[in-house]
């Protein structure tokens, strides 16, 4: 198991939808500058669990959520701490690649102009998050283009580099590879594992390859439960609990 300090967690997390509950008594932890990969069935509340560090929940009226999400000290959930700032930090990236419809440029440089970034530094940070996105050499000469007129991949890795030109330190990944090719899916996973020495990435995938090729600690959860969570390797090869073991040799799923 990794010893390197813990970036950010959740304890005692309960969640319910209605009168449903889809997240019972959740603790876990997200090692920093790690990958950790959320695996489960289907329904077993990975993506649920993934959104409410980033506050994506507060608008769903139907919504409950209890216990402590705490990014290093900070309470996620504090009274007068903004969204905006909770995303920031935690910045997101979905399944489908959700560009805007506007220019690969505008892209990057709206989240820096909602937080402030002032106009002459922006060129330089939509550059960089390029660069480190690997995705610059292919639209470096066409920054005006429709984001929507890239490929799904290309797409994608625009979405991370909207994700990291603002900086955040945790970045959460919801099955960003479901919808790729796996020459794509190739390239994203190289970047993710390049990711991980600036921030700190949780990754929900349904992919067993995946998770074995870039977490360092993977957390299987069941039915709304975490049922076990270590190191990738354990989890894989050696799981404590027989449910895990089943899961992750595809007896069920
Ligand atoms: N906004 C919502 N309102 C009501 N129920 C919801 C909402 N979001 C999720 N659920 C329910 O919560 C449960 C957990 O869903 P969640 O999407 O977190 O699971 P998951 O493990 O990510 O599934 P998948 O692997 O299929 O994406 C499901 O029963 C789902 O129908």
């Amino acid at each position: 198991m990794t010893n390197k300090p813990i970036k950010l967690s959740g304890s005692s997390v309960n969640v319910w939808f209605g009168s449903k509950q889809v997240l019972k008594n959740i603790n876990v932890e997200f090692p920093r500058n790690q990958v950790t990969a959320l695996i489960g069935p289907s329904g077993c509340g990975k993506s649920t669990l993934l959104r409410s560090f980033n506050r994506m929940h507060d608008l769903s009226p139907d919504a409950r959520i209890e216990g402590e999400f705490l990014l290093e000290q900070q309470n996620l959930y504090e009274k007068g701490l903004s969204v905006t700032e909770v995303r920031r930090r935690i910045g997101m990236v979905f399944q489908k690649a959700n560009p805007f419809p506007k220019s690969i440029y505008e892209n990057i440089n709206y989240g820096l102009k909602i937080n402030d970034v002032p106009k002459n530094e922006r060129s330089e940070i939509i550059e960089n998050a390029l660069k480190e996105s690997y995705i610059w050499d292919e639209v470096k000469d066409e920054l005006q283009k429709p984001a929507t007129r890239l490929s799904g991949g290309q797409q994608q890795r625009l979405c991370i580099a909207r994700a990291v030109a603002l900086r955040p330190e945790v970045i959460l990944m919801d099955e960003p590879c479901s919808a790729l090719d796996p020459l794509s899916t190739l390239k994203i996973e190289e970047l993710i594992v390049k990711l991980k020495k600036d921030y700190t990435i949780v990754i929900v995938t349904h992919n067993m390859q995946q998770a074995q090729r870039i977490a360092d600690k993977t957390v299987f959860m069941y039915l709304g439960e975490v049922i076990e969570a270590g190191d990738t390797h354990t989890i894989f090869h050696n799981p404590k609990n027989e449910l895990t073991g089943n899961y992750v040799k595809g007896h069920f799923g």
